[in-house]
């Protein structure tokens, strides 16, 4: 461990064990939850997201249970977790797509659970999302598919010849930045893993998020692409002032590529602080089922 403490309390239940990591000049009080200690630099400003006591069932079984979290402009978020933890429910309870039983979500201002008509679809216009398949159309361009990024706020439009000039210069401009404006006309097929998942990017980028959610967005790439990948989302994090909450399996890319680290277990917020202020045997209890899984230690 570095020099920070770690203690074990319970957040607001004794049914609550957490795992809290604190610096004495971050320390908080003991009515506020794990998830929400944001970093020093970024605690100033109001969250985009905020969780309070979610808990997610499927029938009788409950797969979330008391989370909380909050995201701050700026911030990139690492949530981990053994497999079957809760980190893909978490993220689709963001956006709608999850049985919420219990307790509050707010997203970029709205209030999932109690939707107002039509607002699904700007919640979703508001909350860019990177998977780890990259979910391109492959026959398409990389242009046309980073232009269908515009779609979610729009509403319908003809994908051939649908899309404003300015749309355009925009999709040019992301891919850009993203560093891969010299393959617009190929299709998205013929791109590498890394590449694809860039160009899935900056479809997300497309649709002027306020909140990025990447689930998995490296598992499918090799070592060095997974870095690169995962420097490009904390650019656009630090940079767009665009909070990104991102889901990952392999804990040294959390440790380097993280402002703060979330860690489930069973459903259940096992471990939240700062990740400068974390390391791997911190976050082994979060893996402690689990029989062998060396991607999760290596
Ligand atoms: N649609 C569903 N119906 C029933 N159970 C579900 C459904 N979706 C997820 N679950 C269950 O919820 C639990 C959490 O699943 P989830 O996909 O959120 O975990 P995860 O941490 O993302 O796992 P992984 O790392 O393997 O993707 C699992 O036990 C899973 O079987």
């Amino acid at each position: 461990m570095t020099s920070a403490s770690v203690s074990s309390r319970s957040a607001r239940s004794t049914s609550k064990e957490v795992l809290v990591v604190e610096r004495g000049a971050e320390r908080r009080d003991e009515t506020s939850a794990p998830g929400r200690t944001p970093t020093a630099e970024v605690r100033q400003a109001l969250p985009l997201v905020s969780v309070r006591d979610l808990s997610v069932a499927y029938d009788a079984t409950t797969v979330l249970d008391g989370v909380d979290l909050d995201l701050f402009p700026g911030e990139m978020v690492a949530l981990l977790g053994a497999s079957g933890s809760g980190k893909s429910t978490l993220m689709r309870s963001l956006t709608g797509f999850a049985p919420i039983s219990a307790g509050s979500v707010r997203v970029a201002g709205h209030d999932v659970t109690n939707l107002a008509r039509g607002e699904l679809r700007t919640l979703r216009s508001d909350v860019g999302q990177v998977f780890q398949q990259f979910n391109l159309i492959p026959r398409l361009s990389v242009m046309t598919n980073v232009l269908t990024g515009a779609l979610h706020g729009a509403g319908a439009i003809n994908l051939v010849g649908g899309f404003s000039t300015a749309h355009r210069r925009r999709a040019l401009e992301l891919l850009d930045r993203v560093g891969i404006a010299h393959k617009a006309t190929a299709p998205a097929r013929s791109l590498s893993g890394g590449q694809q998942q860039r160009v899935a990017i900056a479809r997300a980028l497309m649709q002027q998020p306020k909140v990025i959610l990447a689930d998995e967005p490296v598992a499918s790439l090799d070592p060095k692409l997974a870095d690169s990948v995962l420097e490009l989302l904390r650019e656009i994090a630090t940079e767009d002032g665009i909070p990104v909450l991102v889901s990952l399996h392999v804990l040294p890319l959390a440790l380097a590529h993280s402002d703060r680290i979330i860690g489930l277990r069973h459903g259940r917020m096992l471990v939240a602080g700062p990740t400068s202020q974390l390391d791997a045997a911190a976050l082994a209890p979060l893996y402690d089922d689990e029989e062998h899984d060396d991607d999760a230690h290596h």
